[in-house]
């Protein structure tokens, strides 16, 4: 079955280049794969510079790899054209960090609605567009009566930010790539937006990629993980499995950072040391990238980069304390996602308990 979106060892480097300015590796080696067919949730998570919003772009065609490949249905991002190109825009939309920049201050706010419904013809009369954009509103938890007819300026960050789901909703596309979508909003509506995006995957059948450095809410929101660290997978798989029982120091160091409801979780997260994820990475590095904070480096951290080792069906970890397991190629990623695989309504998360239909916001 052909993925709806698939990332092939992709390798994102920015600089270097004629004027030979330092180099830096933004993602590596990075494979992933966006099923047409099953509905999922996934959360790349990691700190400021770890290549978040890079594969974001990335998987939006934004930007193109250094090596590697993004594909759309099988044929390749940045050589789509015609009908294929106008597919891609309607099946995978993206909801970004600050929407106030997508908006023109001098429109209502009802243009960024109106627009692709006149781009992708998606109604036959003036009724039946005013009809899809309140439904729209209403999906994502916003009165019409009280949004539609503002300008931007007169509607909080946090209603800015769910018009754009609203936006993404009307699409009814296949694939949202949210990055950073709740991190302007205090907390209760960051519950009413997650539990929007979230009923857009339950109700509507979209898949969405949640990017964010918050391990909290990709906790609450996905079924799958994907943990960055300067642009390499440290660890991924099941949400429930990596955040519960974390096994990349890393990993181990972002979870000890978050209040978690486990009284006997044990981590030495003080006893890592060194520095934050800075603007130089390593250029194919060779070497766990990790070594420098990492309290359990070995000497063979720095002479080899550790592989993906599958510590369970589903769940792998770059870190040669779990060499034992059997070693994958970062392509077979999938594979773990699929393995065992549970629907997220199984799970209710917390955030779903407490968004508040029909809220209008701040
Ligand atoms: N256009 C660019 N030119 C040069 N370097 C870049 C560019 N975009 C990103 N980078 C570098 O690539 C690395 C990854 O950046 P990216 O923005 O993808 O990280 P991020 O995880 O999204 O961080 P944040 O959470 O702070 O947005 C960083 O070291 C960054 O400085």
């Amino acid at each position: 079955m052909t993925a709806l979106l698939e990332a092939r060892h992709v390798t994102k480097v920015f600089g270097g280049g004629l004027l030979r300015k330092t180099q830096t590796v933004a993602l590596e080696d990075f494979s992933f794969q966006v099923s047409g067919d099953t509905p999922r949730i996934t959360a790349i998570v990691g700190e400021s510079g770890s290549g978040k919003t890079t594969l974001a772009r990335l998987l939006l065609g934004l930007v193109s790899p250094t090596r590697g490949q993004i594909l759309y249905r099988g044929k390749d991002l940045q050589k789509l054209s015609g009908e294929d190109r106008r597919a891609f825009l309607h099946d995978v939309q993206a909801v970004f960090q600050d929407p106030f920049e997508v908006y023109n201050p001098f429109y209502k706010v009802d243009h960024v609605l109106r627009l692709p419904i006149k781009n992708f013809g998606l109604a036959r009369s003036r009724q039946e567009a005013r009809a899809m954009m309140e439904e729209a509103l209403h999906a994502v938890g916003l009165r019409p009566e009280e949004t539609l007819g503002r300008y931007p300026h007169q509607l909080s960050g946090g209603q800015r930010q769910r018009i754009m789901v609203a936006r993404a909703l009307l699409l009814r596309p296949r694939l949202i790539i949210a990055d950073e979508p709740v991190s302007m909003v205090d907390a209760s509506l960051r519950a009413t937006i997650l539990g929007s995006l979230l009923k857009l995957n339950q109700e509507f059948g979209i898949s969405l990629i949640y990017i964010t450095h918050d391990l909290t809410t990709a906790y609450q929101v996905s079924q799958d993980i994907i943990v960055l660290y300067r642009g390499s997978v440290v660890e991924a798989g099941d949400v429930e499995q990596v955040v519960r029982d974390p096994q990349h120091p890393y990993t181990r160091l972002l979870v000890g950072s978050i209040p978690l409801p486990n009284p006997d979780r044990v981590w030495q997260g003080e006893r890592v040391l060194g520095r934050p994820a800075g603007d130089l990475n390593p250029v194919g590095s060779s070497y766990c990238k990790f070594h420098e904070r990492c309290p359990f480096a070995m000497p063979m951290c720095v002479e080899q980069a550790p592989p993906l080792f599958q510590t369970d069906p589903r769940r792998v970890t770059a870190c040669y304390l779990y060499r034992d397991a059997p070693a994958i190629g970062p392509e077979e990623l999938v594979h773990v996602f699929a393995n065992g695989y549970q629907p997220q309504a199984a799970r209710q998360p917390e955030v779903h308990r407490e968004s508040g239909a029909g809220e209008s916001g701040s």
